[in-house]
Formats: C-alpha cells, sequence, structure tokens
C-alpha cells in the first residue's frame, strides 16, 4: 500500500493587511538527511485525513484549532517517491491567527523557519513542494484566502 501522510502549510503575516510579507513555517528533521518541510505525518489506521493534519500540526509544532485559520478551497497533493514505495503528501493551508505565537517542537525536528518565498523554496529543496509553495504565494498574492 502506498504511505499517505497529511499536514498543514502554515504561513504568517507580520502586517495583517499587507501580502507583502508572507512568511511559511519549515521545519527541519533531527533525523536522515534533516531536509525542510511543512508540518506533517503518516496518516494512522482509520484516521481521516485532515484529523491527520491536525494531530501532526499539534505534535511537531505545537499548533493547533486555536491558533490557526483554515483557508477554504486550498488542497494540494505531491506524489513522490520513499525508499521504493509511492507516498502522496495531502496539505492543507492555515494562517497562523497571531504571529507572534510561538512553534514548539518534538523531538523528530531539531530546527524551525519562518521564510519568505525564496528562502522557503531553497530549504524546500524539492520541485514538487516549491511549487506548491509557489502556487500559495499566487493564491494569496491575488487576495484569495486572506482575511483582511
Ligand atoms: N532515524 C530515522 N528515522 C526516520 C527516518 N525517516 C523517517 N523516520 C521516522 O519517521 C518518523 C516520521 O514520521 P511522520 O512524522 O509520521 O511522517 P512524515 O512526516 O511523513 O516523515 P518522513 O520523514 O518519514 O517523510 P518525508 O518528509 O516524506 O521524507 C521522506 C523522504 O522523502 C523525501 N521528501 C520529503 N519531502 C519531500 C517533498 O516534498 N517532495 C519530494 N519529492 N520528496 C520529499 C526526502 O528524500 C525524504 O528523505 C520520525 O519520527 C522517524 O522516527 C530516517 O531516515 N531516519
Amino acid at each position: 500500500m502506498a504511505l499517505r501522510a497529511c499536514g498543514f502549510i502554515i504561513f504568517r503575516r507580520l502586517a495583517q493587511t499587507s501580502v507583502d510579507n508572507i512568511e511559511y513555517l519549515l521545519l527541519q528533521t533531527s533525523y536522515g538527511e534533516h531536509h525542510w518541510t511543512p508540518p506533517k505525518g503518516h496518516v494512522d489506521p482509520g484516521e481521516d485525513d485532515l484529523t491527520t493534519a491536525w494531530r501532526e500540526t499539534q505534535e511537531e509544532a505545537g499548533l493547533g484549532k486555536e491558533h490557526l485559520r483554515v483557508v477554504d478551497g486550498f488542497l494540494h497533493r505531491l506524489h513522490y517517491e520513499v525508499r521504493g514505495r509511492q507516498k502522496e503528501v495531502l496539505y492543507w493551508l492555515a494562517e497562523l491567527q497571531d504571529p507572534r505565537i510561538n512553534v514548539t517542537l518534538s523531538d523528530e525536528h531539531q530546527d524551525y523557519r519562518w521564510a519568505r518565498l525564496e528562502e522557503a523554496c531553497k530549504l524546500a529543496k524539492y520541485k514538487d513542494l516549491q511549487d506548491t509553495l509557489k502556487d500559495v504565494q499566487q493564491f494569496l498574492e491575488k487576495g484569495e484566502g486572506l482575511k483582511q
């Protein structure tokens, strides 16, 4: 069976009225190649996808429903291979309501970064993830998904 993981692309705006200061949250694994991704993780047996996204975001970043506003109408799917197995990753989009809220990491990650698009794309070195972040940026720059 294919691997399946779910999570959130989380962004914050330091000035809530502007779209030119959007930052994305990326976490760096404390294992393997120390790669950077948004919070996400494997779907447990019987768990629905969005529940997984919330659970993993809480576990990996310490952020929950009280901190995040989910953006309607955005869901991206990535497909890549991990150790010879196909993996599907679903990302919803959410805004950190108060940009001053702290991120709390678990043992699975050793660092995190709030990064603007260009830096986020450098950290997230996979083209499919970079393209997803660029799509998010365009979506937000069109004014979609933003609460003024
Ligand atoms: N010690 C150790 N332990 C590990 C290791 N590996 C896992 N653990 C354990 O698993 C638990 C985590 O479980 P969850 O949190 O539930 O799941 P996920 O969040 O799904 O976690 P993963 O890290 O398994 O999955 P990915 O992020 O998908 O990375 C897998 C590979 O895919 C590539 N890759 C990543 N992102 C992209 C992308 O966007 N685009 C493309 N194209 N490629 C991408 C990249 O090459 C990468 O190496 C940890 O607690 C560990 O116990 C490991 O190497 N050493």
